[in-house]
């Protein structure tokens, strides 16, 4: 991508509350920077689309721009054509009381279809993100009616619990969010996904664990407090939040899930910079996680593809929490394979 070239971007779902907040900040440019025009492709089932032709004229009266152009439809083959960027946000979001699993039955319609036109028409470079839940799962059902996408371009979402996992820990040691990097959220996005801040670090070079005990002082004391406050504050607090989301507001994230959706695709194309992120992408085998389930992973963006940081020591009770995450995985996907979904 050079700056100047418009690269075309479909989200589905544009009729719905993540699109409502997602749309104004793809066009405002904070996703691909304010040298990069873009053409906007909504897509959205009939029942969806007078909301999607409503943020439409709206995304007009913004004038931004950078945005080049904006088309609306319910015609999926012409919803992917020569598309570049792919967020696939359209789907059923949770209610009260409701898991994932509930989801895949009624999401299952939309991810083949939608996989099958971005292999007939997508850009050659096309790089798909979804959002839509169970994510990870849903996106490996667009996978596998992509065979010739390559695999390692169906991401799923895990920058929201990413970006929850580094509030939590910056409210906590009071520093700027911006002081802490090198924290990982492994598996998948669900309430068994395994946040690790062990190799997190805060500017002052100090890590993340050894940071903690101090922070923690007066709240919780003795040698045990950091595990403690891991096992019983930090990790719920990181892997039930779109829980306590629905529970609170009333319905599913949406502005801070369109956020992270915006800091996914920024990264993918324009670099990670000196820090990892998290991002479910296929699993190549690494750290044990079996080859061809959408695992979020720690991942760098170098030249445009998200590469698998190596080498990361492990502690015994993270392993359990990602196998138990992993499990989970391969449940969904035998589900999904039952349905004739996957092969
Ligand atoms: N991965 C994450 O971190 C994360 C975070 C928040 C929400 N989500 C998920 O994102 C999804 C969307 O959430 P929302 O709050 O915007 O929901 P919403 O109900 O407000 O909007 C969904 C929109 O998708 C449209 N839609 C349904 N089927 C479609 C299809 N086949 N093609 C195109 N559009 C279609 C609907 O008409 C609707 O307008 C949900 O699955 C939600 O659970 C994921
Ligand atoms: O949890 C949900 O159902 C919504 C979303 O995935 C979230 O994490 O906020």
């Amino acid at each position: 991508m050079s700056a100047n070239t418009p690269m075309t971007i479909t989200v589905t779902g544009a009729g719905g509350q993540i699109g409502y907040a997602l749309l104004f900040r793809i066009a405002s440019g904070a996703m691909l920077g304010i040298g990069t025009p873009v053409r906007l492709r909504l897509l959205e089932i009939p029942a969806g689309l007078n909301a999607a032709e409503g943020t439409a004229l709206e995304l007009q009266d913004c004038a931004f721009p950078t945005l080049a152009s904006i088309d609306v439809t319910t015609d999926v083959s012409a919803g992917f054509e020569g598309t570049n960027i792919a967020l696939l946000v359209g789907a059923r979001p949770r209610g009260p009381g409701m898991e994932r699993g509930d989801l895949l039955q009624a999401n299952r319609a939309i991810f083949a279809p939608q996989g099958a036109a971005i292999n007939a028409g997508a850009a050659d470079d096309v790089k798909v993100l979804v959002v839509g839940n169970p994510a990870n799962t849903n996106a490996l059902i667009a996978s596998a009616h992509a065979p010739d996408v390559p695999a390692e371009r169906f991401t799923a979402m895990t920058r929201l619990d990413h970006n929850r996992a580094l509030a939590q820990l910056a409210m906590t040691l009071r520093v700027p969010v911006s002081a802490i990097s090198n924290v990982t959220v492994w598996g998948n996005h669900s309430a068994t996904q395994a946040p690790d801040i062990a190799h997190g670090i805060v500017t002052d070079s100090r890590g993340v664990p050894q940071a903690l005990p101090e922070a923690l002082a007066g709240v919780l004391g003795g040698p045990g407090a950091v595990a403690e406050w891991l096992g019983g504050t930090f990790i719920p607090r990181v892997a039930k939040r779109g829980a306590e989301i629905i529970e609170v507001r009333g319905s599913s994230s949406a502005a801070s899930a369109a956020a992270a959706a915006v800091d996914h695709m920024h990264d993918w194309v324009l670099g990670t910079g000196s820090s990892w992120t998290s991002v479910a992408r296929v699993s190549d085998g690494s750290y044990g996680v079996e080859a061809g389930l959408i695992s979020s992973f720690p991942v760098r963006s170098n030249n445009q593809a998200w590469e698998i940081e190596q080498g990361l020591e492990v502690s015994p009770a993270v392993r359990a929490r990602i196998d138990r995450s992993v499990q989970e995985l391969r449940d969904e996907r035998d589900m999904v394979r039952s349905l004739g979904l996957v092969p």
